[in-house]
């Protein structure tokens, strides 16, 4: 088992619950920092990581370099920037570098699975982020606590207050660098950690992350819940041609229909990271509010119309 360790307060921590676990659970456990050379000295930091995970008694301990992409060749999916694509931002490229190198270190190591420290008080950021972008529950659900390739990462850490992990490092006399883009307000994780949540926590009290961290669970369910019953009926609502037929989507609840329809704009091509939740509601309408609309054009140049009573998506 591998931790993944920025030498923060919250993978630290984990970085020491894991190295006191291990021996008693009889499993071998190592580190991993990512250096993203991002700022000046991140290498230093990364050997200074590295130096404690190895002091903690983890082994193997591995700093690993990362090239994360430039603004002008970074698109949504991690592809060459090629016109038409989302871009994304720094944050965003930071963490498709981190975690391809954390999935390589855990296929070379052959690990089990990969701990990462997001807390209970991360989850709350992510929902909020989510609720932001007005894309329905499944933003809403944050984090979960086992995701990636075969379950591979972890978070052991998403019920637990960033406080408590703190005070963890703190009683442990371990050393923690806090990331200055933590605090930076040129980041919007960093404002909504920083001036968003405790706004929130002023006006709605101390109970609002919690309450978040409970939604993303909540909406969890739901969403895979929905996903479940639109999966069933996905076959169903085809003719015999195999095409979308209007009349029986237009009989589903709607948020059964929008996932059928996201997923079948998919299939025809549109990359997920660049179809929003108004581009679905625009296809929507040729199904719930048809009045002879033209064809819709969409992201990976996907093209919707409806054509006698059919739903037909094609790649131009
Ligand atoms: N440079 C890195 N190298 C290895 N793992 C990392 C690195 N950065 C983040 N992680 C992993 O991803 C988790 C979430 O990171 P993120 O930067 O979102 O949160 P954070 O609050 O800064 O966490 P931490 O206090 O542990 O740095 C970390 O707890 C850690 O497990």
């Amino acid at each position: 088992m591998l931790v993944a360790c920025s030498g923060g307060a919250d993978s630290m921590a984990l970085a020491s619950a894991l190295a006191f676990e291990a021996p008693r659970l009889g499993i071998r456990a190592g580190g991993i920092t990512v250096d993203h050379g991002l700022q000046y000295g991140s290498d230093d930091r990364a050997a200074d990581v590295v130096a404690r995970l190895a002091a903690l008694g983890l082994d193997p301990v591995e700093a690993v370099a990362v090239r994360v992409a430039a603004a002008s060749d970074r698109t949504a999916h991690g592809a060459p920037y090629a016109g038409g694509a989302r871009r994304v931002g720094p944050e965003a490229a930071a963490r498709d570098a981190r975690y391809a190198a954390l999935d390589e270190a855990a296929e070379r190591l052959g690990a089990a699975a990969v701990l990462l420290g997001h807390t209970r008080d991360d989850q709350a950021e992510t929902v909020l982020l989510g609720l932001a972008r007005g894309s329905g529950i499944r933003s809403l659900s944050g984090m979960a606590a086992v995701s990636g390739d075969s379950g591979r990462y972890r978070r052991p850490f998403l019920q637990l207050d960033r406080q408590t992990a703190r005070t963890a490092c703190l009683a442990q006399s371990l050393p923690v660098w806090d990331d200055p883009h933590n605090t930076d307000p040129a980041y919007t994780r960093s404002r909504l950690r920083h001036e968003g949540l405790p706004a929130l926590e002023k006006a709605l009290g101390k109970g609002v992350v919690e309450a978040l961290a409970r939604t993303a669970q909540l909406s969890r369910d739901d969403a895979d819940a929905l996903d479940a019953w639109a999966a069933r009926e996905e076959a169903a609502v085809r003719d015999e041609t195999g095409e979308l037929d209007c009349a029986r989507l237009y009989a589903l609840p709607a948020a059964v229909r929008r996932r059928i329809l996201r997923r079948a704009l998919v299939a025809a091509g549109a990359p997920g990271g660049s179809l929003f939740a108004r581009h679905v509601e625009e296809v929507d309408r040729l199904i719930t509010g048809w009045r002879g609309q033209r064809a819709i054009n969409l992201p990976g140049k996907v093209e919707a119309r409806r054509q006698g009573g059919r739903l037909v998506l094609r790649q131009g």
